[in-house]
């Protein structure tokens, strides 16, 4: 029986439809070694100080400040060395009136003491250490729990655990991290026109770009992503290559064959292994030819053969939902205003998306995009981190125009 299910939809309606049918993933314990770029499945609140003690930041002496009040260019102060603490070591005495104690970078303050002054800014010998100016109490004292308070959240469930958030997990004690399973996706590129890579091009053939490039971004925002590999125009094969990858795959991403043609066969590939379609076609350029479907509460991407199309709804439509999947706390991409240095030759009746570079001129944040852009490139999307979205109705843009763009620079 024929399914309905909306046609031409706007892209909000697209996002919300792939976010409700998007589950989070499970969690996992990884060590933190491993937890560089995972997303973080709980709630961490500091266990301890960093740095759980009291410390110097210079290699000096530890002193009683008052004692050194009266000192002067013409009236040095000297005090009597009792100890030596070296990073790593507690010290062992308290410190008296009249007393120092020499301290290297990273020791503990010993009791009695409130201020560490330089040895650069000292006069001194084995035994004694001589003070030409008085210093305030608290001088040159890390306190315990600068960096971190026991007790404080340091990491919100959801957050990307970036390299100083590893950091921290290790500064804390943490050997593990508790994060979300990474989703597997799975790339299906269909069309009879497909050639793998290392294949020699033949005529009417070209090589499969899209799969590498989409693999390549659903690696970057920490998808396990794998390419099936070409299937021929030819239900059968599709519908055989989707059931084999749904096995074990979180979501299946096809490309081509998303239109209208005589060979568009990934809505009734869709269909005929019993997926629900979520929608077919969305207001958007390029990306128009993309549909999207479930089955047994998997999701089936259904992308355009061309690579910009196809990328752009990757981005636009599929990008939050993949964030909801990882775990992250916050779906939405963010989005900031950027100006087109160079405007934008073309109209943009039902609006326009363009890929490009964020670049800073004057003071201005302007996206940078290349001159040439069309639905059937790869090449607009190089180093792309920014997305600009030309609003529907819009003529020919002139130079400083500005525009919404995605920020994809942010993980
Ligand atoms: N009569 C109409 N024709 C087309 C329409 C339309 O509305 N009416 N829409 C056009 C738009 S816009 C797009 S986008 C494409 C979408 O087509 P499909 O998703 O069906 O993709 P294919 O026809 O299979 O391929 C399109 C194009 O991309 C090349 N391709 C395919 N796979 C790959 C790959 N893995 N790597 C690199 N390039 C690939 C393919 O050879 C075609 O050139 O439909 C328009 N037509
Ligand atoms: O549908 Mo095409 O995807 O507009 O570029």
């Amino acid at each position: 029986m024929a399914q309905n299910y909306p046609k031409r939809i706007e892209m909000q309606e697209g996002i919300d439809l792939l976010l409700s049918h998007t589950e989070r993933m499970g969690r996992e314990k990884v060590a933190v070694n491993e937890a560089y770029g995972r997303i973080l499945a709980c709630r961490i609140r500091a266990k301890e100080n960093i740095p759980p003690f009291d410390r110097s930041p210079y290699d000096g002496y530890a002193i009683r400040s008052a004692d050194v009040a009266g000192a002067g260019h013409d009236t040095p102060v000297t005090l009597r060395i009792i100890e030596e603490v070296p990073a790593g070591h507690a010290p062992e005495k308290v410190l008296g009136p009249m007393e120092a104690v020499k301290i290297l970078t990273g020791a503990p303050i010993p009791q009695g003491a409130d201020a560490v002054e330089k040895y650069e800014d000292t006069s001194f010998t084995e035994k004694e250490v001589c003070f030409f100016s008085p210093i305030a109490s608290g001088s040159n004292i890390v306190k315990a729990g600068e960096d971190v308070k026991k007790g404080e959240i340091v990491m919100e469930e959801g957050e990307y655990l970036s390299p100083a958030s590893v950091g921290l997990l290790a500064g804390l004690g943490y050997g593990e991290a508790e994060v979300f399973k990474k989703p597997t996706v799975r790339i299906i590129s269909t069309g009879d026109e497909l050639l793998q890579v290392s294949e020699e091009l033949k005529p009417g053939k070209i090589r499969n770009s899209s799969a590498y490039m989409l693999q390549g971004f659903l690696r970057q925002w920490g998808i396990t992503a794998d390419i099936y590999g070409i299937v021929r125009d030819d239900q059968a094969a599709i519908e055989e290559a989707l059931t084999t990858c749904l096995q074990d795959a979180d979501c299946v991403i096809t490309t081509g064959g998303a239109s209208v043609g005589d060979y568009d066969l990934a809505l009734a590939s869709m269909e005929g292994i019993g997926a629900e379609v979520l929608f077919w076609q969305v207001k958007m350029k390029p990306g128009m030819a993309t549909l999207a479907s479930v089955k047994d509460g998997k999701l089936l991407l259904g992308l355009s053969g061309n690579p910009s199309a196809a990328a752009a709804a990757l981005f636009l439509l599929g990008l939050p939902a993949f964030r909801k999947m990882c775990g992250k706390k916050e779906y939405k991409v963010p989005c900031i205003p950027v100006c087109l240095p160079d405007g934008f030759p073309k109209k943009s009746p039902g609006g326009r998306i363009i890929p490009g570079i964020l670049e800073f001129d004057r003071g201005r944040v302007c996206l940078n995009t290349r001159k040439n852009q069309a639905n059937g490139m790869v090449s607009p999307w190089g180093g792309c981190n920014l997305i600009g979205m030309i609003p529907k109705g819009s003529g020919v843009l002139l130079p400083g125009t500005t525009i919404d763009a995605l920020y994809l620079g942010e993980n």
